[in-house]
């Protein structure tokens, strides 16, 4: 049996640079990945949708353009193109990633499927047949996580679409229904209203990005509204049947019987994590009530030797946090650190038009929390930058603490929210104050500049 000093389960966005740091400091490392090297990330999230979203950007500039006084005439896509240009952008990823691992001394990539059998002991199915067994002074759990499918009377009898297979449409769904009105959903959802399709998005809490404050939610569904996109909340999903050619699906909406008939269905209703067929209870890791890896503050699960990064230990399932975590558990381990996740700040962005770039509290967690609290608001109508270049959609929110004048978050529901974001993360990590950014000197017209405004609007 061969051993190693350290094996990386799962070759995804914590896996990969961790399994390549750890052979870099001289550890015998082997990663083994049961489908693609990259992970949901390259393979079928993050890369191929923020592609696609900018076809789908790109013909709804092309239809504003008449606004600007460009005249382009009617609109058509070549979804073909389309498709083609996201699976060589993914490939060009994944084959960049996995040159990365096989140029690296001392890491072993592996395709198989890994299975724990004892404590520190992997059974590897082996993609190409076989099987091997494989021990590990260390291993590292970076399964991830895939599509959860929610108990709904029917489903499992139809052909629904998950956030994977809609990436290998051929052709754009004439009627699109999608159940869940968050990420996923909304990203997918404005990406194939735009390239022709008509959307449905139901979802069950009483907005669109539920935990987020209501004058964002409210704000993006005027938004989402306005391109046409039907938005059923407070939904219930009753049943759905299939014919030869479509799908009815019934739903309840308060009072309210609905029977949608569709052409597709794809399914967004959250993720859950890939820990079912890992053998855990050969080696005895817990997992939590929803089948996530329970580890501690730096990532360690409660058997000497194991840990788990990324979307399989739970919390924030985003690319940068599974990035993080390997920082984290390569510190630690090799340099001697003490990192931990604890208080990390937790930026993320919805890639719809217009974005929603989110960081620190939302005004829902101040006033949960009773804190001393005050909201900045300026909707983007005011913002030169956005006039100028016709992009008018949206707001730009932070909740401060008016005794300190620290920024404590920010909702940015704005074109380049993320990137608009960041800057007040950046802020909010150094510790500059909303009183100093107010009389900022910040390039002139830029987006960031009307973080000067924004402020202005405290009068403290
Ligand atoms: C449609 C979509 C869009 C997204 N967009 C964004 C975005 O814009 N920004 C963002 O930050 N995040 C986004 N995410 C989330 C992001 O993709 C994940 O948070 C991130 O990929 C998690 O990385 P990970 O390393 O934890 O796991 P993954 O990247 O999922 O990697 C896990 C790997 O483990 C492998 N594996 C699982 N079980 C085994 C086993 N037993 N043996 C061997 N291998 C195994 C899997 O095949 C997979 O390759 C998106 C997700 C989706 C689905
Ligand atoms: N831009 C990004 O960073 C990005 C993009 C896509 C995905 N992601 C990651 O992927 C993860 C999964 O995204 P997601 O949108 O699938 O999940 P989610 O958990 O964020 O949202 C699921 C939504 O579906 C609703 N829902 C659940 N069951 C339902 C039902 N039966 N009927 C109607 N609505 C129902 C929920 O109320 C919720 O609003 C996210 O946690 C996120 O971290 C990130």
């Amino acid at each position: 049996m061969k051993h190693y000093d350290a094996i990386i389960i799962g070759a995804g966005q914590a896996g990969v640079p961790l399994a390549k740091k750890l052979a870099e400091a001289g550890k015998r490392t082997a990663l083994i990945e049961k489908r693609l090297v990259g992970g949901t990330c390259i393979n079928d999230g993050c890369t191929p949708t923020k592609a696609m979203i900018a076809s789908a950007k790109a013909v709804h500039q092309a239809k504003k353009a008449s606004a600007l006084g460009v005249d382009i005439g009617s609109v058509k896509i070549d979804f073909k193109k389309i498709v083609q240009r996201k699976n060589d952008i993914v490939e060009q990823f994944r084959s960049s990633s996995e040159k990365g691992i096989t140029e690296t001394n001392g890491l072993k990539l592996i395709f198989g499927t890994a299975k724990f059998s004892a404590e520190q002991e992997l059974t590897i199915t082996l993609n190409d047949g076989g099987e091997e067994k494989v021990t590990a002074d260390w291993i590292f759990i970076n399964t991830g996580a895939k599509t959860a499918i929610p108990d709904i009377a029917g489903l499992d009898q139809i052909d629904y679409l998950t956030s994977t297979t809609i990436l290998d449409l051929e052709t754009v769904p004439e009627h699109l229904v999608v159940i869940g009105g968050n990420y996923i959903g909304l990203e997918f959802g404005q990406m194939f209203s735009r390239f022709g399709s008509r959307v449905t998005i139901l979802e069950k809490s009483a907005g669109i990005l539920a935990k987020e404050d209501e004058d964002i939610s409210s704000a993006l569904t005027e938004i989402l509204t306005d391109e046409k996109i039907e938005i059923i909340t407070d939904v219930k999903v009753e049943k759905i049947d299939q014919d030869k050619k479509q799908l009815h699906i019934t739903v309840r909406s308060g009072k309210t019987k609905k029977d949608i008939t569709a052409s597709h269905l794809l399914v967004a209703a959250g993720r859950v994590p890939q820990t079912a067929d890992l053998g855990l209870e050969n080696c005895g890791v817990k997992l939590d009530d929803k089948g996530h890896v329970m580890v501690n503050e730096k990532l360690e699960t409660n058997i000497k030797g194991i840990y788990a990064l990324g979307d399989v230990k739970g919390g924030p399932a985003f690319t940068h946090i599974a990035y993080n975590d390997y920082t984290i558990v390569y510190r630690n381990l090799i340099e001697g650190t003490k990192y931990s996740i604890q208080d990390r700040p937790v930026p993320y962005c919805m890639f719809t038009d217009p974005q929603l770039g989110r960081i620190g509290i939302s005004e829902k967690e101040a006033k949960e929390k009773k804190l001393n609290y005050e909201i900045a608001v300026i909707p983007m109508s005011q913002v030169a930058r956005g006039i100028e270049t016709n992009e008018t959609l949206g707001l730009m929110k932070a909740v401060v603490d008016p005794e300190t004048k620290k920024i404590l978050g920010a909702a940015i529901l704005a074109s380049e929210g993320g990137e608009i974001m960041s800057v007040l993360q950046m802020a909010m990590e150094g510790d500059i104050t909303y009183d100093r950014i107010r009389y900022c000197v910040l390039a002139h017209p830029t987006y960031t500049e009307s973080l000067n405004n924004l402020f202005m609007k405290l009068d403290r």
